[in-house]
């Protein structure tokens, strides 16, 4: 039995809900068990995407394992593998009601342009595929391992995540492109939240349109000889900016040890890899981007 009064199910030190009725996940505010049996009545499939191209398939094996162990136990699951090195990833056999996709795609030269051209390859793949197969995507980087709980309680029409650098930062520290000749633009008096590039997704058909939407602004932008600041997270932003996010998930969701803990943040549920971002970046190790930065660190 569980309590429904008024004073349970809430949280007093952290927003729970945004101005326009979005709900913000954090711990202690949902009841797993009553969702659970939800999305079990509904036989809820769900896509988690995945890209691991060139050197990243370093990361894919414990990204996996550990995915296992806490995304989604106990639902249908596919993880959808994109990457240039088909073989270089093993034969992984999964439990019943989970497998492995592995979709060969191209690489491309850049790291910045590779992390970018997830958006159109989501959205390729939504339409041809994924809307066959899942009820919902889930689209993360795979420099990451999952360490606590990831289930049900994410799953919305269209979720973006708070950023670990920015929850507590006001409007003007967020890294928004500020440039008005970019498509990704926000004006400094613009701006709910500041979104992580590499956790989002919804429903097939809403990870459709935004992934529609960033891959054109980016075309866009490339026509006009500019790459927005942070690549894909800037028009991830800009996006949620005029199509607001119907659920959001709190920085449990996407964390980097290199933080401080607030006293807020019970759980750290997907966890950064720390990475060495020039050897694993480049062909030879040599020059990063100039623009080089510690993992989330700007
Ligand atoms: C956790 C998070 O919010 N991360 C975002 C952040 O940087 P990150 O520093 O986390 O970017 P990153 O190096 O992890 O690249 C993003 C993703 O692209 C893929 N990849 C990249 C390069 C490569 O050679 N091979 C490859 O497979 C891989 O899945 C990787 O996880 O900002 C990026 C844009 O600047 C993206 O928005 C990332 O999603
Ligand atoms: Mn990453």
């Amino acid at each position: 039995m569980y309590s429904s009064t008024i004073l349970s199910y809430r949280r007093t030190d952290v927003l729970m809900v945004t101005p326009w009725f979005a709900p913000i996940v954090w711990d202690g505010t949902y009841n797993i068990d009553i969702l659970n049996a939800q999305f079990h009545q509904r036989n809820v499939r769900v896509g988690l995407t995945v890209f691991a191209i060139k050197k990243y398939t370093v990361f894919l094996q414990r990204f996996i394992e550990t995915a296992e162990k806490f995304f989604m136990v106990g639902h249908k699951v596919n993880y959808y593998v994109f990457t240039d090195r088909p073989n270089d990833i093993g034969n992984i056999s999964l439990p019943e009601g989970r497998k492995v996709v592995i979709l060969e795609v191209p690489s491309y030269k850049r790291w910045q342009e590779v992390s970018m051209r997830r958006m159109e390859m989501i959205r390729d793949y939504s339409q041809q595929r994924f809307i066959h197969e899942v009820d919902f995507l889930v689209c993360v980087d795979v420099d990451m391992r999952f360490s606590d709980e990831v289930g049900v309680e994410i799953l919305g029409d269209v979720f973006g995540t708070l950023h670990p650098g920015f929850y507590a930062a006001s409007r003007d520290r967020f890294t928004y492109e500020r440039r008005k000749q970019s498509t990704a633009y926000i004006p400094p008096d613009e701006g709910d939240f500041y979104y992580a590039g590499g956790y989002f997704g919804g429903t097939v058909p809403e990870v459709y349109k935004l992934t529609n939407y960033c891959h054109n602004e980016m075309l866009t932008d490339k026509r006009n000889g500019i790459e927005a600041i942070w690549h894909d997270e800037s028009y991830l932003n800009k996006y949620f900016l005029y199509h607001k996010p119907t659920k959001i998930l709190s920085p449990e969701y996407l964390w980097d040890n290199g933080y401080a803990v607030p006293q807020f943040l019970k759980r750290r549920r997907f966890v950064a890899v720390p990475k060495n971002h020039n050897e694993i970046r480049n062909k030879r190790a040599l020059n990063d981007s100039p623009k080089s930065r510690g993992k989330f660190h700007r």
